[in-house]
């Protein structure tokens, strides 16, 4: 694997070269919302057993797209391809490709490391470092050198976390530790930290399983305001969340992508009866 300096690699992942926006007007459809990711036959496999077969979407940008479907379908396992967090898994690969504005993250010149800087990721469970709210933040942006100490940083901490919806509830707290915040907060700190190392895209998975509903809500309402810079995709159990949060949403089945629409329209009138049967609540 060939490891790339960070300016190099962003450009190759994220910026608006010519080469890039020449491939990026490939991918956008006339009429339709610019596409951000694009996954072209997209197959994964844990040693032997095949869990994911030939996902073919394409992911609008600064939209919120909900995957749903029942337990063990490959929601999870679609999601981490497209930040290649599956690479950690030895006995997983991946065939098929996943164009981020036109550019191929499986490429070899791709370093993954710097690519998960690129696409943010909130898990299931709260998982702030241990360390104190400020460091939370700084930290990526001081390893990806975006900002060395001192106002520059400062400035980018207090961005995320007024992005995230937190500053006011922290400001005269930034020393004290991340793990003191509630479970709310503490996800709210996850998301600041994403935010902080300037993403485009931000992965979630079951961000809200773990909070409260009012925690729930407030994350909902944040991830409403980020769409309109981020590209958002949360995988999501609760078909009510999938309402509220997402523009579109996509169904998986046993390893299959059955059905992708507005997720108004899958949720009124899906094409497919196997979405039909687990939004009515027949199986999952
Ligand atoms: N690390 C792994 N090793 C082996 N098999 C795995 C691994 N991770 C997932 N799988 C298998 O891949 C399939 C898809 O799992 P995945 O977690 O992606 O589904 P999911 O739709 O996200 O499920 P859930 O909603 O329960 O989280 C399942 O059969 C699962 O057992």
């Amino acid at each position: 694997m060939t490891v790339l300096d960070t300016s190099e690699a962003s450009g190759m992942i994220m910026n608006k070269t010519a080469e890039s926006a020449g491939m990026l007007a490939e991918t956008v459809r006339a009429g339709e919302h610019e596409v951000k990711i694009a996954a072209d036959n997209v197959s994964v496999f844990y040693g032997e057993k095949q869990a994911l077969f030939d996902v073919t979407i394409d992911i609008p940008a600064r939209q919120v797209m909900a995957f749903i479907g029942p337990s063990g379908c490959g929601k999870s396992t679609f999601l981490r391809c497209i930040n290649r967090m599956n690479d950690t898994i030895d006995i997983c690969s991946v065939t098929g490709t996943i164009l981020i504005d036109g550019a191929n993250i499986y490429d070899a010149k791709i370093d993954p490391v710097l690519l998960r800087a690129r696409i943010g990721m909130v898990f299931q469970k709260p998982n702030p470092f241990p360390k104190s709210i400020y460091d939370n933040i700084s930290y990526g942006p001081r390893i990806h050198g975006h900002a060395k100490a001192g106002s520059e940083m400062d400035e980018i901490v207090e961005t995320s976390l007024r992005r995230a919806g937190l500053w006011n509830e922290v400001k005269d707290r930034l020393k004290e530790p991340g793990t003191g915040l509630s479970g709310g907060q503490q996800q709210r700190l996850c998301i600041a930290r994403a935010i902080a190392v300037n993403p485009d895209v931000i992965l979630m998975d079951e961000p809200c399983s773990a909070l409260d509903p009012i925690a729930t809500a407030k994350v909902e309402e944040l991830i409403d305001e980020l769409r309109e810079r981020y590209t958002i995709v949360i995988v999501t159990h609760s078909m009510q969340q999938a309402a509220r949060v997402s523009q579109k949403a996509a169904f998986f089945h046993l390893g299959k992508l059955v059905e992708v629409d507005e997720t108004e329209r899958m949720f009124t009138n899906p094409s497919d009866q196997r979405t039909q049967d687990y939004i009515t609540g027949r199986f999952g």
